[in-house]
């Protein structure tokens, strides 16, 4: 994708992306409510045309191709239409009716961790289940490229575990997968790469890493009773942020590149010198949501 834009009458809600994803890589595409992850997608598969920039699937615009590109695509959206009253097995043999070379009913309920609910009703499905059957009817016609709109949603976590080691087989046979989710921590734990979007712009992109990178090392404790915050010390410059969850104040410093080590050798001896035990005491590097926050709050590069 290069240079996309897409607009609704006068409104703008994608102001120029570009992006690309490889066979076997997972690219997550993040985003604030409304920042235009749908609109983009919906384009990359061939649902509506670009306004303006270039969009190719498999080497072929989507939209005008969309017959040749269409077959080797595996589409999850985020509801699936399905039959109420048809079991799972036979739900999935209805799709193998209408999809060329599909792959065996047994073999996709068995990749998706269903092969045990193949006469079950999908109205008797959990949420959970629904999604995994989305998931079989995705990937039933052995697509080359996959995009899956919050695969996860309503799951369980063993269930989201089971999903994830799904995908990464996708991934790990050579699939192209482009993900949108709201769990930062599915992005983190899939993503080979992955883009952050705001009001219709692609803010932040690259590696997991890569987005984390420059956002800082955080230092985090729960703020002794009996202290008032104006007696925290200030780190490396750094001042504490302090937020309540549930009875406690929790102070959160955000450190520059490579200050992490002496801030919490100062922050040790202060406490030590107040006889302070320091509860909940942390250390870690930015997450993914540490980003996001900071890219939704309008801040970013
Ligand atoms: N058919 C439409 N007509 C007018 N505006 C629209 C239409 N569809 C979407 N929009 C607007 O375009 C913007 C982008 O919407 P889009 O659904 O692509 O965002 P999103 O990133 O998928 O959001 P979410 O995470 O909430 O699903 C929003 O401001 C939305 O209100």
């Amino acid at each position: 994708m290069e240079g996309l834009r897409q607009r609704y009458g006068d409104f703008e809600a994608v102001a120029g992306i570009s992006f690309d994803v490889r066979h076997g890589e997972l690219f997550a595409l993040l985003g604030t409510n409304g920042a235009g992850k749908t609109t983009t997608l919906e384009t990359v598969e061939g649902y509506r045309p670009a306004h303006a920039g270039t969009v190719r699937v498999l080497g072929r615009d989507p939209y005008r191709e969309r017959r040749a590109v269409r077959p080797r695509m595996g589409i999850m959206l985020q509801e699936g239409g399905f039959l109420a009253d048809l079991t799972v097995a036979e739900t999935v043999d209805h799709w193998r009716g209408l999809t060329p070379d599909p792959r065996p009913g047994d073999e996709v309920l068995d990749m998706v961790g269903l092969a045990d609910r193949a006469g079950v009703r999908v109205r008797q499905l959990s949420g959970g289940q629904k999604r995994r059957l989305d998931l079989a009817l995705a990937v039933l016609g052995r697509p080359r490229v996959v995009f899956l709109d919050e695969p996860t949603t309503g799951m369980d976590p063993e269930a989201r575990r089971a999903t994830w080691r799904t995908v990464r087989g996708l991934v790990a046979d050579g699939v192209a997968v482009v993900l949108t989710t709201h769990y930062l921590e599915e992005a983190e734990e899939l993503a080979d790469r992955l883009a952050i979007m705001h009001r219709g712009r692609v803010e932040v992109e690259g590696t997991v890493a890569e987005v984390s990178a420059g956002h800082g090392d955080r230092v985090g404790f729960a703020v002794p009773d009996r202290l008032a915050v104006a007696d925290l010390p200030v780190l490396h410059g750094a001042a504490p942020r302090i937020e309540v969850r549930g009875e406690r104040a929790v102070a959160t410093y955000r450190l520059g590149g490579g200050t992490l080590q002496p801030a919490l050798r100062d922050l040790l001896r202060w406490a030590d010198e107040h006889r302070l035990a320091l509860d909940g005491l942390e250390a870690r590097s930015a997450s993914l949501e540490d980003v996001f926050l900071h890219t939704a709050g309008g801040e970013a590069r």
